[in-house]
C-alpha cells in the first residue's frame, strides 16, 4: 500500500484557542512533504499529534490503514527530531544512545549520521555540556537509528553548521529514495526547495493547500519556491 498516514477531521483547541480546525490528509511511501505555515498556524501541534504527543479532541489517525489514536504500536515505525531536543542532562551522549537501544530492545540499524557527525569521539560528554548543534546532531542521529518508515522532523537544520545541514539533506533524500516518509517543518525556503515534493500549507487551522511543488511553481509561473509561494498565497 502506498499509502502509510491518513489524518481525518483532526481539531486540537488549547483552552479557547482553535488551533487545528479539522484537518484531512493522506501521505504516502516515499514522499518528502513540508509542513509551512506562518508561525503559530499549528505545524508542531499536527506533527505532534500524528506522534501522539497532543491528543486531538476529534478525528482520527490512521497509519497503514489501521486506526492508531491512543495507542502506541505504531510509534515504532516513526523517527522524530524535535525542535529542541530534551535529554537527561546529567547523563553523557553515549549513555544517552545506550538507553534508547536499550528502551527500543534492538540494535540500531543505521549509524550513518552518528558516524557522519562523529557524535562517538564525544560521548563521554555530559549532555549539559553540549553545544545547541551538537545537541540537534544527536537528535537527528537518533531519529535515524532505528530505520524508521516514517520520519518527522521539526526544524531539522536550525542550529546546524552548513556541512551538517548538507549530509542532513542528503540523508533525508536517500531515505526517501528507499520508500521512506518524510515529513518536515522548515522556515528556510532553499531547503524546502531542495527537499520537497511537496508542501501543505497550514493557515487558520486548515490545510490551505497540499500540492506538489513543481504545480506550486509552474502555476504561479516563478521558478523560486519563495517566489511562488507569495504568490499562490496572495
Ligand atoms: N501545550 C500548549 N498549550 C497551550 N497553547 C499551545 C500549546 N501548544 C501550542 N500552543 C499554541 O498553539 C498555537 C500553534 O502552535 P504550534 O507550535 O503548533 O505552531 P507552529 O505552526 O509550529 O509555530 P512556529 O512556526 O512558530 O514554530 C500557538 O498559538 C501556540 O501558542
Amino acid at each position: 500500500m502506498d499509502e502509510i498516514i491518513e489524518i481525518r477531521d483532526l481539531k486540537k483547541s488549547f483552552g479557547k484557542l482553535e488551533v487545528l480546525k479539522g484537518i484531512d490528509c493522506k501521505f504516502r511511501r516515499g514522499e518528502v512533504v513540508s509542513v509551512l505555515g506562518p508561525n503559530a498556524s499549528g505545524k508542531t501541534t499536527l506533527i505532534k499529534s500524528i506522534l501522539g504527543m497532543v491528543l486531538p479532541d476529534a478525528g482520527e489517525l490512521l497509519f497503514n490503514g489501521q486506526p492508531v489514536t491512543n495507542t502506541f504500536e505504531y510509534k515504532r515505525h516513526i523517527g522524530y527530531m524535535p525542535q529542541i531536543g530534551r535529554y537527561p542532562e546529567n547523563m553523557k551522549m553515549g549513555q544517552i544512545f545506550d538507553m534508547m537501544r536499550d528502551l527500543r530492545q534492538e540494535h540500531a540499524q543505521d549509524e550513518d549520521l552518528l558516524k557522519t557527525f562523529k557524535l562517538e569521539s564525544m560521548f563521554h560528554k555530559p549532555m549539559h555540556t553540549l553545544s545547541g548543534g551538537t545537541r540537534q546532531k544527536v537528535s537527528a542521529a537518533l531519529a535515524f537509528m532505528f530505520n524508521p518508515e516514517v520520519l518527522i522532523l521539526d526544524e531539522p537544520s536550525a542550529g546546524l553548521d552548513p556541512l551538517a545541514s548538507e549530509h542532513l539533506k542528503e540523508k533525508i533524500k536517500e531515505q526517501s529514495a528507499k520508500g521512506k516518509l518524510v515529513l518536515f517543518t522548515s522556515h528556510i525556503m532553499s531547503e524546502v526547495d531542495e527537499i520537497a515534493g511537496s508542501i501543505l500549507y497550514l493557515f487558520e487551522g486548515k490545510v490551505r493547500f497540499f500540492k506538489e511543488l513543481d504545480a506550486i511553481k509552474s502555476e504561479a509561473g516563478e521558478v523560486r519556491l519563495g517566489k511562488a509561494l507569495i504568490k499562490t498565497l496572495i
